[in-house]
Formats: structure tokens, C-alpha cells, sequence
């Protein structure tokens, strides 16, 4: 079908992945947003706008142009030219997935402009293919808490909603790492006996937070295939990752790459004490940021007519 587009907004959530050790299979998704809106018209124009976005070029070459090509290439179509004004809430390079909310809102505005020649189904696996992993791109498409696999079959996934009273706390210190330099660290191979340790925590922490077992979270969100490398990158995050508990929190991991870290909380349960807690931590590792309550958005990427 191809259906000609009138202007429209498309809205895609961040998202915090692996989760401890779900490493590049298991994410949520938050309600920070990067926003395209969308106006056909003869020329192509990009107007990326706000503080965070004024080092991201203005032309063909930004990334969320990019990935609307993404969506015309997989559909065999051109793209029709359109104005494309974008902002975003998520912070860059902070481990909270901006690269995944722009590159699903790119290949989500690029299907929409063409009449929508591609299913979901085919809009994650682009996005997947594209990022590398789909523990990102799955939550900022489908919303929710998403368990995936990218193989060469194809990306399969289960999208649960969020278990009642189940928030999320991030602490997002001020500076930016790449998720390419926190990918780097890493080992190229591990030991049968991290394997299993990371395969039974992950299975674990997939079936808790499928039936709502939260009293399991702490203990199923154990990992040793990225957190123990990372954590020299992110001062705090070993103290976190030991202690948060004490203060509250139902479980704590590295949020994707880093250098965010998120804590699980009972909705039901005052804060204050772990954000007492976390501000703490960044004020002994010499560091500024932010430490925010957000719920888990169970939305996704919406399309709206503008
Ligand atoms: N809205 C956007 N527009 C253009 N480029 C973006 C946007 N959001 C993210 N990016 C690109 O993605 C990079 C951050 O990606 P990454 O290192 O994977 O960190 P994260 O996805 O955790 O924020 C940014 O430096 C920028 O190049
Ligand atoms: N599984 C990936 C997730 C990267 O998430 P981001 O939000 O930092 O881009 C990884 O751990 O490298």
C-alpha cells in the first residue's frame, strides 16, 4: 500500500538494556523522548533543535536521516523529501539508548513517509541489524520490558508488561560514554563457568520479571560478563552495585553501556533514601549528575498525525 503522507510527530522512547547480565537481549523501556516531526514538502530538510542536539549535523549525514533511508532501502522505495525537525530528552551517550530512540524513530518516520510498506516485525529487525543488538531498539519500538535475539534467522522477541509497582531509578552522571568505547573493554571470549552464570541469571531474571517475583530481582541481576569491565569506566557503579540494596533499591545494573546505572524500586516505597544514597556515591566518585524516578513507559514508538 502506498498511502501519501500528511505531516506527522513520531515519539520514541529511551530504553536501559541488559539489566545486569540480559547483556544485549533484555531491556526496558523509559518515557524520555526523541521526537521527529515530520512535514513533506519538495526539499529535504534536517532541523535538529535544543542544547543536546547542537552538535548533530544539520544535512543528510545525521543519524536519524540515516536510519529513515534505512526504512526506504529495506522497502526498495526512495525516501520523498520532507522537513524533519528533531528533539530529544534522552541524553546522549549516557547508556540510556538515544542512538536506538533515534534510529527507530528514523526508520519508523522513513516507513510512515512511504505509506508504511514495512511491519513491525521488519522495523525491528532493521533497527537490530543496524544497532547490533536488539536489547535497545526493541524497547524503544514496542515499549514495555523486551527479551530478544538477533540471529541470522531473523529477531525474536517477547514483550512483557512491567510487573505492578515496579519503577525505575537512574542515576545519570555528567559525562558521556560511547557505547563503541564501553563495547571495547570487554573480552573477546569467556569461561564455560561465566557462560552458565550469565545464561541462569538472565533466564532467572527474564521469568521474575515475567511472573512479578521482585523479592528475586536483587539476586537474579547478578552479572560478570560486562559490569566487572566496565566499572573503572563508571566510578560508583562497583559501591552501587554492592550496597544500593540497603537503601531500598529491589535490584541494581550498569544501564546499558553506561555511564547511567539503574536501580529497581517498589512504586509503593518512598525514594528518598536511595536518592540520598545515589547522590552520595556521586559526590564521593568527584562527580556531578542527576538522579531521577521514572516509571517503566509501556507505550513505544507512537505516530501521531501533527
Ligand atoms: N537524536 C539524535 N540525532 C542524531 N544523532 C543522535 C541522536 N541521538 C543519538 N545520536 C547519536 O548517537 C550517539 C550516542 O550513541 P551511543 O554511544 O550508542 O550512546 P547511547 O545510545 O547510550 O546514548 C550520539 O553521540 C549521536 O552521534
Ligand atoms: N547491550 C549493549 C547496550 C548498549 O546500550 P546503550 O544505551 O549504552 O547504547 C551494551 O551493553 O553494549
Amino acid at each position: 500500500m502506498n498511502r501519501a503522507a500528511g505531516a506527522f510527530t513520531v515519539r520514541a522512547p529511551a530504553s536501559s538494556a541488559n539489566l545486569g547480565p540480559g547483556f544485549d537481549s533484555l531491556g526496558l523501556s523509559v518515557p524520555l523522548h526523541t521526537t521527529l516531526r515530520v512535514t513533506p514538502q519538495a526539499t529535504t530538510e534536517i532541523v535538529p533543535l535544543g542544547e543536546e542536539l547542537r552538535d548533530t549535523p544539520a544535512d543528510e549525514s545525521n543519524y536519524l536521516y540515516r536510519a529513515m533511508e534505512l526504512a526506504a532501502r529495506r522497502a526498495g522505495q526512495p525516501l520523498p523529501p520532507a522537513r524533519i525537525e528533531i528533539e530529544t530528552e534522552v541524553p546522549l551517550a549516557r547508556g540510556l539508548g538515544s542512538s536506538a530512540a533515534a534510529l527507530v524513530a528514523g526508520i519508523v518516520a522513513g516507513n510512515e513517509l512511504l505509506g508504511r510498506p514495512l511491519d513491525q516485525e521488519t522495523v525491528l529487525d532493521v533497527a537490530a541489524r543496524e544497532e547490533g543488538h536488539p536489547d535497545n531498539v526493541a524497547p524503544a519500538l514496542f515499549g514495555g520490558i523486551v527479551v530478544a535475539t538477533l540471529d541470522k534467522l531473523g529477531t525474536h522477541y517477547v514483550r512483557l508488561d512491567p510487573p505492578a509497582h515496579l519503577g525505575v531509578t537512574v542515576l545519570i552522571p555528567d559525562f558521556e560514554l560511547s557505547t563503541s568505547k564501553a563495547r571495547a573493554v570487554l573480552p573477546k571470549e569467556y569461561s564455560r563457568a561465566d557462560a552458565v552464570h550469565a545464561l541462569s541469571h538472565a533466564a532467572l531474571l527474564a521469568a521474575a520479571l515475567s511472573v512479578g517475583r521482585l523479592d528475586l530481582l536483587r539476586h537474579a541481576m547478578q552479572d560478570y560478563i560486562h559490569q566487572v569491565w566496565r566499572a573503572p569506566l563508571v566510578p560508583g557503579l562497583s559501591d552501587i552495585l554492592e550496597h544500593a540494596h540497603r537503601h531500598g533499591a529491589l535490584g541494581a545494573a550498569l544501564s546499558g553501556a553506561g555511564p547511567t546505572v539503574l536501580c529497581f524500586h517498589d512504586q509503593r516505597e518512598p525514594t528518598e533514601r536511595l536518592h540520598t544514597y545515589l547522590r552520595d556515591v556521586l559526590h564521593r566518585s568527584g562527580l556531578t549528575g542527576r538522579v531521577l524516578d521514572l516509571p517503566i513507559d509501556t507505550q513505544g514508538t507512537v505516530v501521531t498525525p501533527a
